[in-house]
């Protein structure tokens, strides 16, 4: 079948859906009765014309924004700054839908104390569905908000906690009409998706315990002021974090373009009915986002049953561009179980197909009275401000990315390049400085000795392309002349890199600034965060600047 037909197909399919109970919490059949009065009804307002109007002249203009790919990072950052007012404009329109779906009781619950209220209804719903624990509980921790604390000594590797997959929140939630036309959509926007519909449900969902213990606002880049965007200009961290929040604002535009102004056939059109149905509006949209990037975490799907234990991998976090194949693990929440705050360790949560249930051990032991962490993974502190919105100060795994690419000019560009495919590195790619000891990564250090060698050089290694692997290596024999070039432009290099930083705020500045707000009564976090993760990027390369210097006196 063609592409667009089936496509036609899928969305006739899916306003038939539009018109029938969409969701399905813990036990399917109740919650999906309601569904539809609660989403349409009294609670959803429907704005006049002239309102919608309005607001579709305020997506048209996202749209044009977003729509131009910026081809370096000062577009990316002129593109951002034209895009915030009009989210700003975006979030002002929509207050009507915001207030419905977020209502005022939500504001009040903004802080962890709040939230905490709300956790012996979610403890009794989470017991009754299944969750077992007999020693760890939620509650609040200065700087974490919630999270588990320990109620007994625990002993490295005992087990602390299951839960069910019947209390998994994912796509498989959905009906199988839905569900099947999602397939082909990344299955983070699917979970965020469900996650949407269950929200705006409210009492009518069966999943509404665990989702009023949830966050109501995060420190994610999606909820950064341009000001503190600002701040983090300089540093390796802004371009994805630009980026980010121009894919949700353009991925939020166009699902409103196909509800809207003009339906059509694109796989956004599947999502239409958020908006239609239950009323969905920017802030409710960066809310959602944001819990699944700040919570998810991957199963397998109930048909891979490959293996009998599946290595959790931890909070993944940018799954962007991954498709949702039917083999692959899926995007999911867990309640309870995503309470766990992170500190560096071992991955010690994994899904047993056998038993269907996520397990949880302990990484190491803990006293009680402590609080209990979990290791999320191996993630760089880049990534963990744009997409956790919380920094891992002691993160033996961070790195700082830094661009380098071939120069199409360069005579000896093709020939570059097949060396570095030999290395499966990019002729544009994205290489890590890593912290002490290593500072430069093997695949970092190879990029700069192919993009140095000469025409001679180039030809010896490319006559004996299975040699091409020790180009990773630090000690790889090389002449002498390809060495000193070597450690001099990357010495230049990251020189460049921490200019760049001191041209948007000084060492002493950030420091000061540190130090200023950390004295306040109850600072921004993000603002905090933002400073902090200068000062770990600037470690990392000021320390690496120095191993390049010592190479070079080698
Ligand atoms: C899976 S949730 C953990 C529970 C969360 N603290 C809460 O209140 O719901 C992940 C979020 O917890 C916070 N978090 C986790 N580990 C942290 C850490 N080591 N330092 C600061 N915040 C952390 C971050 O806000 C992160 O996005």
């Amino acid at each position: 079948m063609g592409k667009n037909k089936r496509n036609k197909q899928q969305q006739q399919q899916q306003h038939k859906n539009a018109q029938q109970p969409t969701a399905a919490g813990p036990t399917a059949s109740s919650s999906s009765t309601n569904n539809a009065e609660a989403a349409k009804g009294n609670r959803i307002p429907s704005l006049n014309n002239k309102k919608r109007k309005a607001l579709n002249l305020v997506i048209q203009a996202i749209l044009d924004v977003v729509e131009m790919q910026p081809a370096n990072a000062n577009e990316e950052w002129k593109q951002y700054v034209e895009l915030q007012p009009l989210l700003e404009r975006l979030i002002e329109q929509e207050k009507p839908l915001q207030l419905a779906a977020c209502p005022a009781e939500d504001a009040a619950n903004a802080n962890e104390q709040k939230r905490l209220a709300k956790v012996a209804a979610f403890n009794e719903w989470a017991r009754a569905g299944g969750v077992q624990t007999d020693c760890v509980e939620i509650t609040t921790f200065p700087g974490y908000q919630l999270g588990l604390r320990v109620t007994r000594d625990l002993a490295e590797g005992e087990l602390v906690l299951t839960v069910p997959r019947q209390l998994i929140f994912s796509e498989e939630l959905l009906p199988e009409a839905q569900r099947k036309l999602f397939i082909d959509f990344p299955t983070h926007l699917n979970v965020t998706y469900m996650l949407i519909i269950e929200k705006v449900r409210g009492a009518a969902s069966n999943w509404q315990p665990f989702i009023d213990t949830l966050p109501t606002r995060y420190n994610t880049v999606l909820y950064f002021t341009v000001e503190q965007m600002q701040r983090l200009r300089g540093t390796s961290a802004c371009s994805a974090a630009v980026r980010h929040c121009r894919v949700i604002a353009r991925i939020y535009a166009s699902m409103y373009k196909c509800a809207y102004m003009q339906p059509d056939d694109s796989v956004m059109a599947g999502m239409a009915n958020l908006f239609t149905e239950y009323g969905l509006c920017y802030e409710l949209y960066r809310w959602a986002v944001s819990t699944v990037t700040t919570r998810q975490n991957l199963v397998p799907r109930q048909l891979a049953t490959d293996s009998d234990v599946v290595r959790y991998s931890g909070f993944e976090m940018n799954p962007m561009s991954e498709k949702g194949v039917r083999n692959s693990p899926m995007s999911a929440l867990i309640p309870f179980w995503d309470m766990a705050n992170h500190r560096c360790g071992k991955i010690t949560s994994y899904y047993k197909p056998s038993a269907q249930q996520m397990e949880c051990i302990a990484q190491e032991a803990f006293k009680a009275g402590e609080q209990f962490f979990i290791y999320y993974g191996d993630r760089c502190n880049a990534d963990r401000l744009v997409h956790h919105g919380f920094l891992d100060m002691n993160n033996l795994k961070d790195y700082v990315h830094i661009r380098l690419g071939l120069s199409p000019t360069d005579a000896l560009a093709e020939q570059r390049a097949l060396l570095l495919s030999e290395l499966n590195i990019e002729r544009k790619a994205e290489l890590r400085v890593l912290p002490a000891p290593e500072h430069i990564s093997g695949e970092l250090l190879a990029f700069v000795r192919v993009f140095n060698m000469s025409k001679e050089q180039l030809e010896h290694w490319c006559s004996d392309l299975e040699r091409a692997v020790d180009l990773l290596h630090i000690d790889c024999a090389l002449e002498t002349d390809l060495e000193t070039r070597t450690w001099q432009y990357l010495y230049q290099r990251l020189k460049l890199l921490l200019g760049v930083l001191d041209a948007t705020l000084k060492e002493a500045d950030e420091q000061q600034q540190l130090e200023a707000l950390q004295q306040q009564p109850a600072p921004s976090e993000i603002d905090i965060m933002v400073l902090q993760y200068r000062l770990l990027e600037r470690r990392i390369l000021g320390d690496a600047l120095q191993y390049a210097q010592e190479r070079l006196k080698v």
